[in-house]
């Protein structure tokens, strides 16, 4: 397989570098003017992919931070942030949007490009660390200063590989590779194929990758493990989740036993609604869907909420005698939450066996006797009695823990449970799939989860 063929299509050509070289040279421009105007002592730079050459083509996001001097409170650093980035975005006719890292930020949409504006302190080591983005400019300098040219082009085909097998990415939503991560990585073992080599036949859970040697790797118990060269108190795949590690190295294997040039593409799926519901009726499970509208909270706040509540709800389930096969979650991020739960044992019988008292306990069979009178028994040590069950199916049983006095009962934000408690909708897959409610997008979260594989393999 020829990777030059692959390069031509996601490496940015000149034409597209000129453009994000002049807009970004031109925000900079307009950033240290404003400041100097303001007197707000603060100067901006590039970051990021796109001063690191390690942007894929169409996919520019430009990262401009701002610099203050530690001396700055967090209060002005936030406020005059803001505002450099709010004044930048007017004066060139674009939209803006806040956003949250470890502080609030700005992202601009201004000539079709996408650019966050965001404030850090001026730190010469990690030691000097006062936020947790100050370390971007860090990672800035070692990239540039440690991944030669050719191997640039190896970075392209590692994030293209990774967000077409949809491993890419370290927010909450995917748990994936970070950009930073992908860069390391080819710096650690020189190139696309090496990473994978590497991946599919050495990587074990713990895995640990010290670059600079600073012996730091017992601190982090991680599935991943890649110190920061700019800092050795922190591991660079933090956020990369034992779901994400595997399928990269199952992904890998799949591409070295046969490469393909698909695995740098997106693939198409053809969505086939009577076919998902046909799968799920097949499967002879029971799947119901709770539905409510996602809080107005940070996506990076919502998805572990959102996962806790699916946990949760597993739990309680199970702990009912409900058995639970597999469960799923999915946000549109503004109108839909959706969690999945697809049941192996969603009825039970009127009766259930309740445990009671050791026999040797005198008292207490006392009080179990006066309970439960015959129907309690002694089997082996214990007395046990038949009682009736409170719930023999999951509608009724969710429906009752749905509710104000009862949610308590349930682990997660309390941000989700004030939706849920204003509106849900607890509805069998089926049923939803024949409602004009199913949109495009669930039903590629429905034909995602009955194909847990698909963008693996090519
Ligand atoms: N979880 C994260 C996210 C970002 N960063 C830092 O913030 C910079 C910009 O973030 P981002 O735009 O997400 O990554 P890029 O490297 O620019 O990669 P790309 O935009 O191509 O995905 C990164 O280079 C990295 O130094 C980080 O340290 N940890
Ligand atoms: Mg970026």
């Amino acid at each position: 397989m020829d990777f030059n063929n692959i390069l031509k299509v996601i490496k940015p050509t000149q034409e597209e570098n000129e453009k994000v070289k002049l807009l970004s040279d031109k925000l900079i421009d307009i950033i240290n003017k404003i400041a100097r105007e303001n007197n707000i002592n603060a100067e901006a730079t590039l970051v990021g992919s796109v001063a690191k050459g390690t942007w894929l083509s169409g996919k520019a996001d430009v990262d401009i931070f701002m610099k203050f001097p530690l001396s700055t409170s967090e209060d002005d650093l936030k406020k005059y942030g803001l505002k450099l980035g709010d004044k930048c975005i007017k004066e060139m006719h674009g939209d803006h949007e806040l956003r949250y890292a470890s502080h609030p930020y700005i992202t601009g949409f201004i000539e079709g490009f996408e650019i966050d504006f965001v404030p850090c302190y001026i730190i010469k080591n990690a030691e000097e660390l006062k936020s947790a983005v100050d370390r971007t400019i860090l990672h800035t300098e070692y990239v540039l200063a440690n991944l030669g040219e050719k191997q640039k082009g190896e970075v392209l085909l590692l994030k293209k590989f990774m967000g077409s097998i949809h491993t890419y990415g370290a927010e909450f939503k995917v748990g994936g590779f970070s950009g930073y991560l992908c860069e390391l990585l080819i710096i650690h073992y020189g190139s696309f194929l090496n990473v994978l080599n590497a991946a599919s036949s050495e990587w074990r859970p713990n895995y640990k990758i010290d670059i600079e040697d600073y012996g730091t790797g017992e601190l982090f118990s991680e599935p991943l493990v890649v110190i920061d060269p700019t800092d050795k108190n922190r591991n660079v795949a933090a956020a990369l989740k034992l779901q994400k590690m595997s399928e990269f190295i199952v992904a890998s294997r799949n591409f070295l036993s046969n490469p393909k040039e698909e695995y740098f593409f997106d693939k198409e799926i053809d969505l086939s609604k009577s076919e998902i519901k046909t799968e799920f009726e097949s499967r002879e499970t029971k799947t119901f869907l709770i539905r409510f509208k996602p809080p107005e909270i940070p996506a990076d706040a919502l998805y572990p909420q959102i996962k806790k509540t699916e946990n949760s709800l597993n739990g309680v389930l199970e702990r009912e005698d409900f058995k639970v096969f597999n469960a799923d979650s999915w946000t549109d991020e503004s109108q839909n939450v959706i969690i999945l739960i697809e049941m192996e044992i969603w009825k039970l019988p009127r009766i259930k066996k309740h445990l009671g008292p050791f026999v040797w306990s005198k008292g207490h069979q006392v009080k179990f006797m006066e309970k439960y009178g015959n129907k309690a028994y002694v089997e082996e040590n214990r007395w046990v009695a038949e009682v009736e069950r409170k719930y023999k199916e999951v509608k009724p049983f969710l429906d009752n823990i749905l509710v104000e006095n009862k949610i308590g009962f349930l682990k997660f934000g309390k941000h989700i449970k004030a939706e849920i408690l204003k509106k849900y909708e607890l509805v069998d897959i089926l049923e939803f799939m024949g409602s004009d409610k199913c949109s495009e997008d669930m039903l590629l979260f429905f034909y995602e989860y009955l194909n847990k594989n698909v963008y693996l393999w090519r």
